[in-house]
């Protein structure tokens, strides 16, 4: 499961002393956009250092500047790092030029260009474990401007969740910049869900409680879930009734599944 990514900007000390004891599903240590051109040094000698500790967090990723991947490499090597998040991946050699310098690393590919949103089928074949979304840097791509209900991206969004489904990949959802707007995050978190992402990705610890509770399975579900499960008990039908609905066998494999979950 991985509900919640919160994105740690290396070049702060700060948000990186807290790091290890952040309690989201996962930590994506930032080496790209958060990182200005003179803080790279010290950012990626920081987080060779917090990545010598533990986490609570289950999984630790890194999103690497391809640019300067040969450093990270050699900074970061023999450490702790469950998997690397490939910014602005545009095609296939995107991801094979990592996978050449960091061979048996687990990769995930950032889709936040126009050219990455048209390449999907190919990227999402490529041997990515998962597709996350990038909001701004598509919207800066497109020129397109942020819509109620994220209109001008949705095509891309649902893009990304049909190419990661079609390929079983896991799918992240874009972040929320507004990281003091507690409704328009769970309106948003709420969308996400909907719209079939497994999580989302954050930019600030605020935002973690909210975002599991949305990816979670709502009571709801689970209560629908448990009915599904009983009707089918005992029965050899292919089809039952619960609480005034037609429930298939397709639907108890969707039981299962929100139970596990
Ligand atoms: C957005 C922020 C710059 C806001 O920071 P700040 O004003 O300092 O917030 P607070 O005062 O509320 O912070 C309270 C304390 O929490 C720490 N903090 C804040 N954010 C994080 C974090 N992400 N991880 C860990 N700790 C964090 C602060 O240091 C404060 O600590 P203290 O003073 O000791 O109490 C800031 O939240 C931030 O920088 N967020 C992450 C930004 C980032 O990583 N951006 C890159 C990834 S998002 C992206 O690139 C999008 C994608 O590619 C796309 O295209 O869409
Ligand atoms: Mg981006």
């Amino acid at each position: 499961m991985m509900r919640s990514a919160l994105f740690i900007p290396c070049a702060n000390p700060k948000a990186m002393a807290k790091a290890a004891t952040l309690a989201c599903d996962a930590l994506i240590f930032d080496l790209e956009d958060a990182v200005g051109d003179s803080e790279r040094d010290g950012a990626l000698a920081r987080l060779a250092e917090t990545l010598a500790g533990d986490f609570v967090a289950r999984t630790v990723l890194v999103r690497i500047h391809p640019q300067y991947l040969g450093g990270i490499h050699k900074a970061l090597s023999g450490l702790r790092i469950d998997g690397l998040v490939i910014p602005k991946v545009n095609g296939v050699a995107d991801i094979t030029g990592v996978a050449h310098v960091w061979p048996d690393m687990p990769l995930w590919a950032m889709i936040e260009t126009a050219q990455g949103v048209a390449n999907l089928a190919e990227i999402a074949t490529a041997g990515v474990k998962g597709l996350i979304a990038g909001p701004n840097d598509l919207r800066k791509d497109l020129r397109s401007r942020s819509m109620k209900d994220r209109a001008d991206i949705l095509f891309a969004l649902s893009q990304i969740v049909l190419y990661g489904r079609a390929n079983g990949l896991s799918v992240l959802d874009g972040v929320y910049n507004a990281f003091r707007d507690e409704a328009g995050f769970a309106a948003e978190c709420e969308q996400g869900r909907s719209l079939g992402f497994d999580g989302k990705t954050l930019i600030h610890p605020a935002q973690i409680a909210a975002c599991e509770v949305a990816f979670s399975p709502s009571e709801a579900e689970v209560g629908w879930a448990k009915a599904v499960v009983a009707a089918f008990e005992g029965s050899a039908a292919g089809v039952v009734s619960v609480n005034g609905e037609m429930v298939e066998r397709l639907h108890l494999a969707q039981a299962h599944w929100i139970l596990k979950s």
